[in-house]
């Protein structure tokens, strides 16, 4: 893990948005995205630049699930509106919230993400260090999945309900195998509120309860911090 360190957050996305750039500049094609608050200045960078994703794939991490895609706070509205209106991808796929058949679309994402490996793969982190919508216990063997969110993870996205009631209690998400395979891994995380999970995640033992430890184990993962997030490195 190749650990980077900025005063601030939108000093670290610039450093992101600059992996993108040189991601492109090196033939990369297929971009796996993450929603949250997190990326949020990368993709005002991104929609800002001349950079060109005309022929970019994207596939998204997650998605809450009895969501429609057109729902205010589903991740394909936040998608749209924070990148994908403003700076065009080829192609963009992201799980369907109102699958009627959970099985078919797992096999269905499961199915895209084989045909479009990720070579540069973004993610947040969860104040109970999950990835996506992986949550502490979920196996690392899995590959896309609907998952039961914990309570701490529907109390942090309540921000962006009207009530904790509305917020979805699943999700489909890619599995923590899916996330592994991808060639190159840019972790974000900003502020105090995620200070034990980064903690946890490099300097704790890998194990499932801290679905983030398992990116010890991936051969080129770089993790962007702010000064906050950092706050309890021992190093
Ligand atoms: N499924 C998303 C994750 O992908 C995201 O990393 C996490 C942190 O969100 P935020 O960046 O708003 O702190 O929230 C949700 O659980």
């Amino acid at each position: 893990m190749d650990i980077k360190i900025f005063d601030t957050a939108k000093e670290a996305s610039k450093e992101v948005f600059h992996e993108f750039e040189q991601a492109l500049a090196n033939g990369a094609t297929t971009f796996g995205l993450a929603t949250g608050s997190t990326p949020e200045d990368l993709y005002e960078y991104i929609t800002a630049s001349d950079l060109d994703f005309s022929d970019a794939t994207a596939l998204n991490l997650d998605e809450y699930y009895g969501l429609s895609a057109d729902h205010p706070e589903s991740y394909a509205t936040f998608m749209n509106k924070h990148l994908f209106s403003k700076k065009p991808f080829k192609e963009t796929f992201i799980p369907n919230g109102l699958a009627t058949d959970v099985e078919a679309e797992l096999a269905r994402y499961n199915t895209l993400l084989d045909e479009h490996p990720i070579d540069l793969q973004i993610l947040g982190i969860g104040q109970n260090a999950h990835i996506g919508f992986n949550e502490p216990g979920s196996s690392r063997e899995t590959k896309t999945q609907l998952v039961d969110l914990t309570d701490s993870t529907i109390q942090a996205n309540a921000r962006f309900f009207d009530s904790v009631e509305d917020v979805p209690t699943q999700a489909f998400s890619m599995g923590l195998a899916s996330i592994m395979q991808s060639k190159h891994i840019l972790l974000l995380a900003f502020g105090e509120s995620k200070a034990q999970a980064v903690k946890d995640m490099i300097e704790g033992p890998v194990t499932e309860d801290v679905p983030a430890s398992l990116l010890q184990e991936h051969p080129n993962v770089t993790v962007y911090l702010d000064s906050a997030a950092a706050s309890l490195l021992s190093k």
